[in-house]
């Protein structure tokens, strides 16, 4: 649906060129919702002007839908732009405008005939749950309620993308939650495209089927959602997971559980003693848990976990405090590896001088 060939984005700056966007080469599928996700001055404004074509890049092709866009001239540029819905972070409505009066606009622009024009924004207010808002100004909606007269109007033209630029990120996290939602309803109402491009790792993890991380310009990382967050590989998409998924024990937690664990060893001797990391990608967490203490005759017991759900899926981090003879513990280990576990040993009691590892299942 829409291909970026190594785009390349040059600005002229007080101290000489600098390069926004570096050789950006992405492959978004018809009817997907793709997330574009980048810290602060990753290149994610450039990327969208690049996209909705009010930016010309220096180098590169942008395709949509098999239209090269690139080297249009200003009419056919303005024509394409009608193909891509745009929702701004800060909704862009007009005040002096209703509900019904905004979402009709882009209409009235393109010459829809007035009589078309009613029925159409009304489908378009009953599509985003706004019909009985639809004679209210801007000034008497809630932000979240802006948000969907935003979609609605950048639905109105029929695009076939929908490209939303930090939709979200003036919103409170409940009508973030509601907003993607809605995004993701008309995703598979209406099968248009999505493209969100998001410094946020939750809004990828909502609704994005596929992800690319842009760092200093440059796509450092892309896949399924799913396995981006399973198995980060790239610093800056680790760092962004891991403020959603992920957990460390603190010192202090190590050396509380030490202590019980001498005391335990002191109590029972020939038990000993692990903390595991268990990352999961997928299967249920609770059942590993007591699968693995019922089967193996150890002792289980949950230290700190961190488990969201990746549409459908539990993605996360669980750390555990495993206690049996080394037999058992072995024993469970080598199951836990069968399973869709990734398992890390952080402590290791009695010391035997081994040193903690990975276990990739
Ligand atoms: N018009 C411009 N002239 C010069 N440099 C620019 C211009 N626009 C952006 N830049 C630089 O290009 C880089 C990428 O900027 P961009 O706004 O695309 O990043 P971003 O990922 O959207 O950041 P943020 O999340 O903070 O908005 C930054 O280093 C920025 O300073």
């Amino acid at each position: 649906m829409i291909s970026l060939r190594s785009l390349h984005k040059t600005y002229a700056t007080p101290h000489g060129r600098y390069e926004a966007l570096r050789g950006i080469d992405l492959q978004i599928e018809r009817g997907e919702v793709f997330g574009i996700i980048g810290p602060s001055g990753a290149g994610k404004s450039t990327l969208v002007k690049c996209i909705n074509l009010l930016e010309r890049p220096d180098e590169g092709d942008i395709v949509i839908g098999g239209q090269t866009l690139t080297g249009l001239d200003e009419a056919s540029v303005r024509a394409q732009r009608r193909r891509i819905g745009m929702v701004f972070q800060h909704f862009n409505l007009l005040n002096r405008r209703t509900v019904h009066g905004n979402v009709a606009l882009p209409l009235e622009i393109a010459g829809v005939p007035r009589q078309e024009i009613g029925p159409r924004v009304e489908r378009l207010l009953d599509l985003v749950g706004l019909s009985h808002l639809r004679d209210r100004y801007p000034s008497q909606i809630s932000g979240g309620q802006k948000q969907r007269v935003g979609i609605a109007r950048a639905l109105a033209n029929d695009p076939d993308v929908l490209l939303s630029d930090e939709a979200t990120s003036a919103l409170d996290p409940e009508t973030t939650r509601t907003i993607l939602a809605l995004l993701r309803d008309i995703n598979r109402k209406t099968g248009v495209t999505v493209v969100l491009i998001t410094h946020q790792m939750e809004v990828v993890r909502q609704i994005c089927d596929r992800v690319a991380v842009l760092d200093k310009g440059a796509i450092v990382e892309q896949g399924r959602t799913l396995d981006v967050f399973a198995a980060p590989k790239h610093e800056v998409t680790r760092a962004m997971v891991s403020a959603v998924t992920a957990s460390d024990l603190t010192e202090e937690t190590l050396a509380a559980l030490r202590t019980r664990i001498e005391a335990a060893a002191a109590a029972q001797p020939g038990i000993a003693a692990r903390v595991w990391r268990l990352s999961l990608a997928g299967g249920d967490s609770g059942a590993l848990l007591s699968d693995l203490s019922t089967a193996h005759g150890i002792s289980l017991s949950l230290v700190q976990a961190r488990v969201e759900d990746i549409q459908g899926i539990a993605v996360g981090t669980l750390f555990v405090l495993v206690q049996g003879t080394p037999a058992t513990i072995e024993a469970a280990r080598d199951a836990a590896q069968a399973r869709h576990v990734t398992l890390e040993e952080v402590l290791h009691e009695p010391a035997t001088g081994r040193p903690a590892h990975h276990l990739a299942a």
